[in-house]
């Protein structure tokens, strides 16, 4: 469970739905790190860059799960380093229900399937870049094969008991 979790944050920093969450206004003028914001102006909150900044994160670019095992970041709004659910009073409210689904979701398919890429297709020819958008969607669909493995070992069972009442 702890890397299936690891495994959904890794996700998360590099694919976040929403890439720069919902945009905020202005209400007053401020500085930020030498840059005037005027009041009025709208401002998005580039998530998909800061999770693939090379500053924050070692080997930005690349899934690598384990890098969230051996520490407490975690996205409910406090580590600015990873907010896929935004953060203060504007962020998701439903943080704890949208990770479970996500949790189910993907440890049933693991559970149910083996999953295998199509004919010929290697795992370098993944596309893994998505279509700008408010909601990222992946540019080329991902096309997997599911072996059902567990409706397999039920047949099988099912074979091997017919077989001893027929024999
Ligand atoms: C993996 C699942 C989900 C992700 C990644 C996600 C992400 C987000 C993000 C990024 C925002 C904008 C936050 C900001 O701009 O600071 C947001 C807002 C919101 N989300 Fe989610 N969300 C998820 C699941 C859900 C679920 C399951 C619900 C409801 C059942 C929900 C309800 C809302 C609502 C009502 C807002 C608007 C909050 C406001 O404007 O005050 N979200 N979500």
């Amino acid at each position: 469970m702890p890397y299936l979790k690891a495994v959904i944050k890794e996700t998360l920093r590099l694919y976040p739905p929403t890439p720069l969450l919902l945009p905020r206004k202005s209400i007053e003028k401020s500085t930020l790190e030498g840059y005037e914001i005027q009041p009025g102006a709208i401002i998005h909150v580039n998530i998909w860059a800061i999770g693939r900044d090379s500053k924050i994160w070692e080997n930005s670019e690349e899934f690598i799960p384990e890098r969230f095992l051996n520490n407490n970041i975690n996205f409910k709004g406090q580590d600015f380093e990873l907010i896929p659910f935004g953060a203060g009073r504007r962020g998701c409210p439903r943080i704890t229900l949208g990770v479970a689904i996500v949790e189910l979701a993907l440890s049933n398919l693991l559970y149910a399937f083996d999953w295998e890429l199509p004919c010929g297709m290697k795992k370098e020819d993944i596309d893994t870049n998505g279509k700008p958008g408010i909601v990222m969607h992946k540019k080329i669909d991902l096309r997997l094969i599911p072996a059902n493995h567990i409706l397999i070992q039920y047949t099988y069972t099912l074979f091997r008991w017919w077989l001893r009442i027929a024999s």
